[in-house]
């Protein structure tokens, strides 16, 4: 087989599910009885009916890792499940080449009152592996998984890592063509993670991933090729994983402030970005300063309030923090107002958007006051689409003494 063929093929593929079992359970019937006669209408929907997936198209080659991407309930694992002839689509047609490994659900495919070992062939076995072949890999896989001790413990007093531990052992050593991955990995720990990637790496060149999640960073890690999924439908595909990527996060602004802590001390009165633009999702290009207003005004006497503004990616982890970090003696108003002005110099956060959380303390670093989660959302602009939180300012210099 050459290393480019194409290993997976979607045409036109479709599936829809019914809202309601009742009603979906009474069309199944009518189905199998105008399938009968030869008389499909799968391309319609009837009452209480939706697409699940609509019109997906893609193929995928040896030495290509796919991401699957998209919000809760888009149709990725229905996809996968398609894919690993779990499910049957109403439309539309897949042809696969050669043996598939499939994590699809934590647990599936294993039979829970069986041992470890027992499983280990009985999943060899249904991927048309002799027991002599799979007594040579037994070994490998029990290490990959290690789960040694447990291997002769029934698999349904396993724990979720140990569950998916020997899943994926079992997936990966059976040296698949197409390799399928449901979120499953989030349950491993970092070590097993870790060593997932580099099986992952080690078995790309020979092997087409599919890969689900909803972890941004993993799938920026593992894949070349991205299908964003929405309601669906397919939003993006293409080789440009950070851009995909990019799309997806834009669907998700966080417009809700949470106030977590509120001493009575203080009143944030307002807090915005002195940008040009003037419209909900204040906007910087990259290597602009961003200044920061606040308004607030003192309901009790605070003599040296310190602030600290922390900056949070689309990840929701947190990137950076500005902090009022020496002895302030407050410049209040008659009525109790007082404002600062936050400046940094040469934003160098990569594209994206950014949510802040602010937090103010009585005095130096002893009692909180004030707590507001997701104060402001901003969003920085650059032509490149990275998923690092940071895009440094760099000189590459060719010919240098
Ligand atoms: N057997 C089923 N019967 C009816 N509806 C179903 C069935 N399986 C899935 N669905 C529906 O199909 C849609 C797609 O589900 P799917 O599990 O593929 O989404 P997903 O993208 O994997 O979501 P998540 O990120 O939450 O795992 C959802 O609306 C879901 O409720």
């Amino acid at each position: 087989m050459s290393d480019k063929e194409v290993l997976v093929k979607v045409e036109g593929l479709s599936k829809k599910f019914c809202k309601d079992l009742r009603t979906g359970l009474w069309y199944g019937v009518q189905d199998l009885f105008t399938n009968f006669m030869g008389n499909k209408n799968e391309r319609t929907l009837r009452d209480k009916e939706f697409w699940a997936l609509q019109d997906i198209n893609f193929e995928l080659k040896r030495g290509e890792c796919l991401g699957l991407i998209g919000h809760n309930g888009a149709g990725k694992s229905t996809l996968l499940k398609i894919l690993n002839g779990l499910i049957k689509p109403d439309a539309g047609k897949v042809t696969i080449k050669g043996r598939v490994g499939a994590l699809i659900e934590l647990g599936a495919g294993f039979n829970p009152i069986l041992t470890g070992r027992e499983n280990i062939y009985n999943n060899g076995a249904i991927l048309g592996f002799t027991r002599e072949e799979i007594d040579n890999k037994l070994d490998e896989i029990i290490d990959f998984a290690e789960i040694r001790e447990f291997i002769d413990m029934p698999v349904q007093h396993y724990s979720s890592g140990m569950k998916v531990r020997l899943g994926f052992a079992v997936a990966a050593q059976i040296q698949p063509d197409v390799l399928l991955i449901d979120e499953v990995l989030a349950v491993g720990d970092m070590g097993f993670v870790l060593k997932c990637f580099k099986t992952i790496d080690d078995i790309l060149p020979h092997t087409a991933i599919i890969f689900v999640s909803h972890n941004m960073p993993m799938v920026s890690r593992i894949c070349n090729k991205l299908i964003l999924l929405n309601k669906g439908e397919m939003q993006y595909f293409r080789n440009d994983v950070a851009k995909g990527i990019d799309k997806y996060y834009s669907g998700f602004i966080n417009n809700f402030s949470n106030v977590l802590m509120d001493e009575g001390f203080l009143k944030l009165i307002s807090i915005y970005i002195n940008t040009e633009e003037k419209n909900n999702l204040p906007q910087l290009n990259w290597g602009d300063d961003l200044q920061l207003i606040l308004k607030f005004q003192a309901l009790k006497k605070i003599l040296q309030p310190h602030i600290c503004i922390i900056i949070f990616d689309k990840e929701q982890r947190p990137v950076a923090s500005l902090e009022l970090n020496k002895k302030t003696d407050l410049t209040v108003s008659s009525d109790g107002y007082f404002e600062f002005k936050v400046t940094h110099k040469k934003l160098q956060l990569s594209k994206g958007i950014y949510s802040i959380n602010l937090i103010v303390y009585k005095d130096y670093y002893k009692k909180p006051i004030l707590r507001i989660n997701s104060v402001l959302n901003f969003q920085v602009k650059h032509r490149d689409d990275i998923w690092q939180p940071f895009l440094l300012s760099s000189t590459f210099v060719n010919k240098f003494n």
